[in-house]
């Protein structure tokens, strides 16, 4: 009953032919996917019962893609948003290119290979794979589809209507009939068994539900109820949030919001974000479709759902599997490599359409999208970005960073002079733990370049580390220890922590539990020189840190010997030659090629 959803949004004759913003709700779900759930595998029951829709531009594929229909989509590839948008699209043109999902598949397995992890396995879902859903017919009478969920859900709940649908399943409306939730008003999301095929889709359910029961409880995440099953279905339980999606309020709102409102908007998802990723959950699919207002008054609080490509990971570990959504997926997904920075990225997309109303990466067709995200530098010249804070522009620039290591956190971007007159709580920063960590692992000499460092920081950034110190509750002494990290970490854990093994950070942590930090230490220990680099005053920031270092830190040193505090082998000699002066010390570029650390290939950044 999506249709109270097709509204129709006036086309506004200004700006750039490109863009403004969503068109691209995939043809059989017209609540829903703003972009392309890309290789987003898992079963893809939204697409199968085509709903009637007033769709306003030609669809060069006919509805539907449910058994029995024809699709032009491979195996595995969920509809892409190219193909209509019902109602909601305030495109001026028609937005029609070929098959644009089978160039993802085609061009990003000509790049990378064939998607080896089994979540991008196909989908048996229409007529062009008959050959796979046959042999996955056997396949699933061996299936287990028994989740160990509630059996009593009609003795629970009683289904009302339709209020939302996506590619994965479809949302009702219900209310409870027994106990604590009688008479309460909740949501259902239902996903079909039929349509899990896998045991792979069976386990990406199993997590879904998993990732919202651990962590629900947050103020700007959707609330856990319960999850029941029946032979059919797998229900899971939630709080109704009436108000709709963010990406109706933009779209009513012509596209745009002011500075003002939109800072409102995104200091919730940042702290939602960051709670999710404190706990190790990265979430893989933010975009305004997956942000609902309790209700519709404009004060509305707003809550994160649809956990649906979540998963845990641990603290060093990168991930691979491409999935998301084609306008918020980050470079280094499409590399195959990448951890929490992915979602940030997102953010900044997000944030990007909050403030012009127009998609910072934008083509006709999928592959297109991708090489403006790994290449093209967003816009922020046209109409109004002249008229946007250059706070602003730099808190969206820090978060579209392409090299992620240079992307700020959640919790930093909450700390951002863009962010910071708002009077939000900042949450505690994972960050700090690996950054900790390292430090605590490294050198001396590196101690005394991180020392130097941390004295050139400018007050924006020792915002931040003094909002992660008080955080720590440091002692009556000022100083901080390994009970301090530890006590920080247990206060904000959840059930997902245990899963995602972010505790591992502590034991690493190990050297602290004989010492305590002081916060100028903890300065020099929780410095990302990444990030720094990315600063426009960064120059500025080096030399200051070189003077310091000049004084306190730099020392005769031998090629031999920076290349062991590097770990590297005597290849690297001829380079770091360069980086000593005559007399025997680390120049100006040396000292911050060290702290930077050599990536001499990128190679080390990246393992599978
Ligand atoms: N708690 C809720 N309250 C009200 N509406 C909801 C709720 N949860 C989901 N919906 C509606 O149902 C839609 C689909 O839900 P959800 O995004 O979880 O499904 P999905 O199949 O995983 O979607 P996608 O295709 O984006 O992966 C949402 O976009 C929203 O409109
Ligand atoms: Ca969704
Ligand atoms: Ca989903």
């Amino acid at each position: 009953m999506g249709q109270c959803y097709g509204k129709t949004i006036p086309t506004g004759d200004s700006g750039r032919p490109t863009t403004s913003l969503p068109d691209d709700r995939p043809s059989s779900s017209p609540t829903n996917n703003g972009g392309v759930n890309i290789s987003s595998v898992k079963n893809t029951p939204g697409r199968s019962s085509a709903l009637p829709s007033p769709n306003p531009w030609p669809s060069p594929y006919p509805h539907g893609g449910g058994p029995g229909g024809t699709s032009p989509l491979p195996a595995g590839v969920s509809p892409s948003p190219a193909r209509s948008t019902p109602g909601r699209r305030f495109f001026k043109r028609p937005f029609p290119p070929p098959s644009p999902a089978k160039h993802i598949k085609a061009s990003l397995a000509r790049r990378f290979g064939y998607p080896k992890t089994p979540r991008e396995g196909p989908i048996p879902e229409d007529s062009t794979t008959t050959a796979v859903a046959t042999e996955s017919d056997h396949h699933q009478h061996s299936l287990d589809k028994n989740f160990g969920y509630n059996k009593n859900f009609g003795a629970k709940y009683e289904l009302g209507k339709e209020v939302g649908r996506g590619h994965f399943g479809h949302t009702c409306f219900a209310k409870g009939k027994k106990s604590e939730l009688k008479d309460v008003p909740v949501a259902v999301k239902i996903i079909s068994k039929a349509k899990m095929t896998t045991a792979i889709s069976i386990e990406d359910v199993r997590r879904e539900v998993k990732i919202l029961k651990a962590l629900s409880g947050h103020r700007h995440l959707v609330k856990f109820y319960d999850a029941c099953e029946d032979a059919n279905n797998v229900y899971i339980v939630m709080e109704l949030c009436e108000g709709g999606e963010l990406l109706d309020r933009i779209l009513s709102r012509g596209g745009r919001y002011t500075e003002e409102d939109a800072k409102l908007i995104v200091a919730q998802i940042l702290s939602v974000v960051a709670f999710c990723h404190l706990q190790g959950v990265v979430h893989r699919d933010l975009k305004p479709e997956n942000f609902l207002f309790t209700s519709r008054s404009e004060e509305a609080d707003m809550k994160l759902i649809d956990f649906g490509l979540s998963d845990f990971i641990r603290p060093d570990e990168r991930l691979n599997d491409i999935v998301g959504s084609a306008y918020y997926v980050a470079p280094e997904v499409l590399h195959r490599s990448y951890s929490l920075e992915a979602d940030i990225w997102s953010i900044g997309v997000i944030t990007y359409i909050l403030l012009c109303g127009s998609r910072p990466f934008w083509a006709r067709t999928e592959s297109g999208i991708f090489r403006a995200v790994l290449r093209a530098d967003p816009n922020f010249e046209d109409i109004p970005w002249p008229s946007v804070s250059k706070e602003a522009k730099d808190f969206v620039k820090r978060l579209l960073n392409k090299d992620y290591r240079k992307r700020m956190t959640a919790a930093q971007a909450l700390t951002h002079p863009w962010l910071r007159s708002e009077n939000h709580p900042i949450p505690l920063d994972i960050l700090i733990y690996k950054l900790v960590k390292s430090y605590l692992h490294a050198t001396p000499f590196k101690h005394a370049a991180l020392r130097a460092l941390s004295k050139a920081l400018t007050e924006d950034e020792l915002v931040y580390l003094r909002a992660q110190f008080i955080l720590l509750e440091p002692n009556k002494d000022g100083r901080v220890s390994f009970e301090n990290f530890k006590m920080a970490l247990l206060r904000n854990a959840t059930d997902a922590l245990k899963e995602s093994r972010v505790p591992d950070i502590l034991n690493a942590m190990a050297p602290l539990s004989y010492r305590k930090m002081e916060f100028e230490e903890f300065c020099a220990a929780a410095i990302s020189t990444y990030q720094l680099e990315a600063l426009d005053g960064w120059e500025q920031i080096a030399s200051t840190a070189f003077e310091h270092f000049e004084l306190e830190g730099n020392r005769v040193i031998s090629v031999e010997e920076l290349a062991r505090e590097l770990n590297l082998g005597p290849t690297a000699y001829s380079i770091l030659k360069d980086w000593i002066r005559n007399d025997g010390k680390l120049s100006l570029l040396g000292y911050t090629k060290f702290l930077h650390g050599v990536t001499l290939r990128s190679s080390n950044t990246r393992h599978h």
